[in-house]
């Protein structure tokens, strides 16, 4: 069982040495040479959720070198970076491969139908850090679901790897728990990276609530528009919940304005505010966030 990892950033690491425990045979794909060269050098280092730390060394490539083929193909790059590598699947996929998608928010082309090979698309709750080419820390343990858009019925054959469904379940309903996560993500992740504060500070923060309900009615409103019934309440239980569970991490889109990268924002908010778009609906909160987080985003330097 060969699974092939696109992406060794945070979440890329932390499952390539998860998988090589499993007994799987994992190869990482990484963007660069250079961090292709440094992981066969040192292999990479995984700090786990209790701060011991594991080293193992895996098959690395970048996507192009020659690749081998994949039964699975994980591609755990950013929503930003989907799709160049969508184009360059077809070096690693054969006729039966099976590609996963492990990005939060909402890609505006889901549900991908192209190649003859499967797509499904996940939900994960775990939480990484990359701290160095090959280095990551497992800053949270979650679970993680996985299914078809497609099809409640579909969904990859998850005892082809045995001990996989310890971590990872199937989900007839895939498309729900992406807005619900989407949901929450539309709150925390733009009011963080604006704002500049790490996730547990928004609850103290007095233009919190207010704005983080008309955010969430739009994301609610957003979600029926795409067939998904969320419910208003149970989605600022878990907005708050999350941000004292996860108090002193910094979300993923105030990181990605801190490193000057472009952030996820268009798949986040953005999808919301093209949601409405469509049915001639101004989701103006959603909107602003976007305006907001693209005149963070460069400001600072890498
Ligand atoms: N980290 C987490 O805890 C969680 C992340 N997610 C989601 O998972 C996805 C991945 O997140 P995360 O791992 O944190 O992101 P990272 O930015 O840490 O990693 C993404 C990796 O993709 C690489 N990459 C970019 N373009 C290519 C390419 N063309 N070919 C090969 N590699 C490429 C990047 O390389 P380079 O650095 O060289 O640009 C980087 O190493 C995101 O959508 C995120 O929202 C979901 C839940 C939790
Ligand atoms: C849940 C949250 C907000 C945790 O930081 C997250 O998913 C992110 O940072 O992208």
């Amino acid at each position: 069982m060969r699974i092939m990892i696109w992406g060794s950033g945070a979440l890329g690491l932390l499952w390539a040495r998860r998988l090589h425990n499993l007994g799987a045979d994992p190869v990482l794909i990484t963007r660069t040479g250079r961090q292709r060269d440094r992981i066969r050098e040192e292999g990479l280092i995984v700090t786990d959720d209790r701060g011991d730390v594991h080293r193992c060394s895996v098959p690395v490539f970048t996507p192009d070198d020659r690749l081998p083929r994949a039964d699975w193909v994980w591609v755990m790059v950013k929503q930003t970076a989907l799709d160049q590598v969508r184009e360059q699947l077809n070096r690693a996929c054969g006729p039966d491969s099976e590609v996963w998608l492990w990005q939060n928010g909402w890609h505006p082309q889901w549900p991908f139908t192209e190649g003859t090979w499967y797509w499904w698309n996940t939900v994960t709750t775990e939480g990484a850090l990359r701290e160095s080419e090959n280095r990551v820390r497992h800053t949270g343990v979650g679970s993680t679901w996985v299914g078809s858009l497609l099809s409640p019925t579909g969904g990859p054959e998850l005892k082809r790897l045995p001990g996989l469904d310890r971590w990872v379940f199937p989900d007839p309903h895939i498309r729900d728990r992406i807005w619900t996560k989407l949901a929450i993500n539309c709150v925390i992740n733009p009011l963080t990276a604006v704002w500049g504060v790490k996730n547990g500070q928004l609850l103290h923060c007095k233009e919190f609530p207010a704005l983080a309900k008309g955010l969430l009615r739009e994301a609610v409103e957003a979600a029926r528009l795409q067939e998904v019934c969320l419910s208003f309440d149970t989605l600022w239980e878990q907005v708050q919940a999350v941000c004292r569970r996860t108090a002193l991490n910094r979300s993923s889109m105030l990181q990605d304005v801190e490193s000057g990268k472009k952030t996820e924002v268009d798949f986040i908010n953005g999808a919301i505010v093209r949601t409405g778009n469509k049915a001639g609906i101004d989701f103006a909160l959603n909107r602003e966030m976007v305006e907001r987080v693209r005149d963070v985003e460069g400001t600072k330097g890498k």
